[in-house]
């Protein structure tokens, strides 16, 4: 009995013991690693290929290091290509057409004032007897065609005068004399070039102004064409504040032939813009820097005041080389008024007259003028980009009384 408890004692002892030893083994055993679930340790940038940038870019979403692939010794690791940059999108820039001879080529579009004017002219001037009735038809025509009471005086007194001495009248004859009476009228003798060239510093400085409407936007975006076709460099000014439109116009309309506006909010300030146009012309090195205004006729004080205003500033830099009035031939005596009106406001130095297509009454160019004193240098000929045409009295002239 008593070796069975003893060998009873000494198995639960052993048991004990080794159960001691299992316990203590574990403890002393490290804890496994966690599982690798940390996808956001990133790894060093992948070695450079031949043709690789020489520099990962900072901003270069970079590999995770699950996604990055032991090398194996075979084949070489394939780099992801970096994303291609998005495409900037760059306007097509357009050459604009030569501007020499234009008035010749878009002659064709004069042909209202060419039905009422020079054919009416040469058919009275051909009849067999130009009695009273004819001479008072010829003056009527002229009259019709907006030439003005003065000048068409002096051309039927000319023509009258000449008609007696000629005595025989052939219609090549006719056609002579009344080219060159028409051509006594619209004036041979201006300066029309569009002055761009100041003699002191660049850039040449040109205000546009005009009532909304004439076509005054559209004629500084041609005339941007103009000087670009002529290889100049160009700067919009934006100064028309008043209508946002017009300067959303004007960039259109510059950034087709690469010329750069500068713009101001819808409301603000022209004097300022027209200020930030010219210093950015000066900065940039440009040729010419064009200004577009507004022309709200509500008030003479008013736009007195703001134009007053725009050159004022603007000469705080340099003079005006030119201002250019914008007028639409086919408003005919109106026109006239708002000419009066803005040549008391500031110093006009040529005329545009723009939609000279839609109209028979192609005298405008002679009244215009007579009013002013201050030439017509340009003309507008349609609604294309490319028909504004520096006017040329003999083109214009002939295209009138027809080849
Ligand atoms: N047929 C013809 N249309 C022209 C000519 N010049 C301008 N226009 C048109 O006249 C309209 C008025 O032109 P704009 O340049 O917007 O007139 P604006 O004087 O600047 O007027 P705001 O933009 O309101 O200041 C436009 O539809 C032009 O396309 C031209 O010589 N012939």
């Amino acid at each position: 009995m008593e070796t069975v408890i003893l060998a009873v004692v000494i198995a639960v002892v052993v048991l004990g013991a080794l159960g001691g030893l299992v316990i203590g083994t574990r403890r002393k055993k490290p804890l496994p690693p966690p599982p690798p679930s940390a996808p956001d340790i990133t790894a060093p940038p992948a070695e450079p290929h031949i043709g690789d940038e020489a520099e990962t870019p900072r901003d270069e979403p970079r590999r995770t290091i699950e996604e990055v692939d032991l090398p194996d010794g075979s084949a070489p690791t394939a780099v992801a290509e970096p994303p291609a940059a998005p495409e900037l999108e760059v306007p097509e820039i357009e050459i604009p057409e030569p501007t020499a001879g234009r008035l010749v080529r878009l002659r064709a579009r004069l042909s209202r004032s060419q039905n009422a004017l020079g054919k009416g002219l040469l058919t009275l001037l051909s009849r067999e007897h130009l009695d009273e009735e004819t001479w008072e038809e010829i003056e009527d025509t002229l009259l019709t065609a907006d030439v003005g009471v003065q000048p068409t005086q002096e051309l039927v007194d000319g023509l009258r005068e000449r008609v007696k001495v000629l005595g025989t009248r052939t219609p090549v004859e006719l056609r002579a004399l009344l080219r060159e009476e028409l051509l006594k009228l619209v004036g041979t003798d201006f300066d029309r070039t569009v002055k761009t060239e100041p003699e002191t510093s660049k850039p040449g400085i040109v205000m546009v102004v005009g009532v909304n409407g004439t076509g005054k936007t559209t004629t500084t975006g041609k005339l941007a064409r103009v000087l670009v076709a002529d290889g100049r460099t160009v700067v919009l000014g934006a100064a028309d504040t008043f209508r946002a439109a017009a300067a959303d116009q004007l960039q259109t309309w510059g950034e087709r032939v690469g010329a750069y506006t500068v713009r101001g909010p819808e409301g603000g300030d022209p004097a300022s813009v027209a200020f930030d146009a010219v210093k950015e012309g000066k900065e940039m090195g440009m040729d010419v820097v064009l200004i577009d205004t507004a022309g709200r006729l509500h008030t003479k004080t008013g736009l007195m005041d703001e134009l007053g205003k725009v050159k004022r500033v603007v000469e705080k830099h340099a003079p005006l080389d030119e201002v250019l009035l914008v007028l639409d031939a086919t408003t005919g005596q109106n026109g006239l008024v708002q000419a009066r009106v803005f040549a008391e406001v500031v110093d006009i130095t040529g005329i545009v007259l723009t939609k000279l297509d839609g109209t028979a009454k192609g005298g405008i160019v002679v009244a215009v003028q007579r009013e002013l004193g201050v030439p017509v240098k340009l003309v507008g000929l349609g609604e294309g980009a490319d028909d504004l045409a520096p006017f040329e009295p003999e083109a214009f002239v002939d295209a009138l009384i027809g080849e």
